[in-house]
């Protein structure tokens, strides 16, 4: 027999010896299965008991199986769908695939069959849920279902070969992810590389990349590998790709085309299998039409994009990172660890972070370090956000023109989706926008627009 895996598969069948007889199935070949009797329960239920697949009815009382598709492939598109109906017609299947079904089986299931199919889909939805909650829970803290929602993307490609590119602000944990994502993957036996981009200037920058031979230039004592090399079998971090400079950028395309770099000096390229995650918080699109972002390059390095929300666009992910800096800095110094007042943490809370879960981690180590009692106070969080860039604390309240122009572009998308009630369709033509430049607007600002559904 072949080697299948065990999944966590949520079964929505109005009959209950149905459900009954299926959940037998396939829980007889080791699946863990949860059986619910209508789609508004199936929804309920689905985000908790972390579905990896969900098998429904289409014709059901109350919401039916085409409207809990509808619903799934906006709220959560990286679960398999397999529709099952006593009325297997073609319109039926023909709508359950335009639906967003993956497949469609006619009653009655036959065992086979339905095992089988429930192996093919539970083979495309990525790592199980528990491996790669493990990973991903071991380095980020969060719950903010926009993050779980990127998290769900994450895994569906982690395991893959795919380049990816995050975008996000600074500080909201882009290197954290494609760690994560570089762990949960087939290459995770092999080295995480990462490099930042902007940080050196472009011949540096070249040599670190793709290595040089000895004496290509006058430091170069002896030949060096690379990190490209270095990152042979695993995955190289490209930081602030948005800044690398454009005659590099024509050498990484080349790179990442033939697969093979060639050092500085040397004669010769050598093959490299090497995994490329890219981020920047820059806007890649205005960088490409102001000529200082190569298209091409984009179209290679953004395979697959993951947006990450700011702090700001997740408050309900302040108080639990403030926890897990604390614990951290108490288990480090070996004490017990410090709390915040009440009006401490209401000003952390309340506060927008522009410098993200960096900022925050800053503002509380540095509390922790200036306070010597148990409870850190509010006028030592007042002191230590003036330290670490806060702009209300410093009279001016006057931000970056790009951080106003990206705020009142959220704000918009957001008034936008409230009157529509989350048509996106209905949006882009106010917006007068076309829907797939309005779907980008709404992932690159980190935008659900299923939150503004009734
Ligand atoms: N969700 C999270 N839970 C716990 N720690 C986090 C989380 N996100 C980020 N961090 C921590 O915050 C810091 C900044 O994260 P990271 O370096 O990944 O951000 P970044 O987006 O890559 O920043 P930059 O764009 O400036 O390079 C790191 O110390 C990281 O460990």
């Amino acid at each position: 027999m072949t080697e299948h895996r065990k999944g966590r598969l949520l079964l929505v069948d109005d009959d209950p010896s149905l459900r009954r007889l299926m959940t037998i199935r396939l829980e007889g070949v080791g699946h863990t299965v949860a059986s619910v009797e209508s789609a508004d329960r199936a929804l309920e239920v689905l985000g908790e008991f972390g579905a990896e697949c969900v098998i429904t009815d289409l014709r059901m009382d109350g919401m039916d199986g085409l409207d809990l598709l509808q619903r799934l492939s906006i709220n959560h598109p990286n679960v398999p769908v397999i529709v099952i109906t006593a009325h297997g017609t073609i319109p039926d299947a023909v709508s359950a695939t335009q639906a967003g079904a993956l497949d469609f089986l006619a009653k009655p299931v036959d065992k086979e069959t339905l095992l089988a199919r429930v192996d093919q889909a539970l083979a495309q939805g990525g790592m199980p849920a528990r491996d790669w909650d493990s990973i991903w829970q071991a380095r980020i803290v969060t719950r903010s279902p926009m993050m779980r929602e990127r998290l769900a993307e994450a895994r569906m490609v982690a395991e893959t070969d795919s380049s990816i590119l995050i975008t996000g602000e600074s500080g909201t944990g882009k290197e954290v992810m494609a760690r994560v994502m570089h762990e949960a993957s087939p290459r995770a036996e092999h080295s995480f590389v990462a490099l930042n981009c902007g940080a050196m200037p472009e011949q540096l920058l070249e040599s670190e990349l793709f290595g040089h031979e000895k004496g290509a230039f006058t430091d170069a004592k002896s030949a060096q590998p690379g990190l490209f090399r270095s990152a042979e079998g695993g995955t190289i971090f490209l930081d602030e790709i948005g800044d690398m400079p454009i005659a590099l950028q024509v050498k990484l395309l080349r790179v990442l085309q033939e697969r093979e770099v060639r050092p500085v000096g040397g004669r010769h390229s050598i093959p490299v299998d090497v995994r490329v995650i890219s981020a920047t918080h820059r806007n890649l699109d205005e960088a490409i039409a102001e000529g200082a972002f190569r298209e091409d390059l984009y179209y290679r390095l953004a395979v697959v994009s993951l947006a990450l929300p700011s702090l700001a666009q997740r408050p309900e992910d302040i108080a639990p990172l403030v926890r897990h800096f604390l614990d951290r800095l108490a288990r480090r110094a070996g004490q017990r660890p410090k709390v915040y007042a009440p009006d401490a943490m209401e000003r952390l809370t309340a506060y927008t972070w522009p410098g993200n879960i960096r900022q925050l981690s800053n503002v509380v180590e540095h509390n922790v370090a200036l306070t010597r009692g148990p409870v850190i106070g509010r006028a030592a969080v007042d002191k230590a956000l003036a330290q670490h860039g806060d702009p209300d604390a410093s009279t001016s309240s006057i931000r970056p023109l790009a951080q106003a122009r990206d705020e009142f572009v959220h704000d918009y998308l957001v008034q936008l989706l409230r009157i529509t009630e989350g048509n996106v369709a209905r949006s882009a033509r106010l917006a007068q926008r076309n829907r797939t430049e309005f779907y980008k607007l709404l992932n690159r600002h980190a935008i659900d627009p299923a939150q503004f559904k009734h």
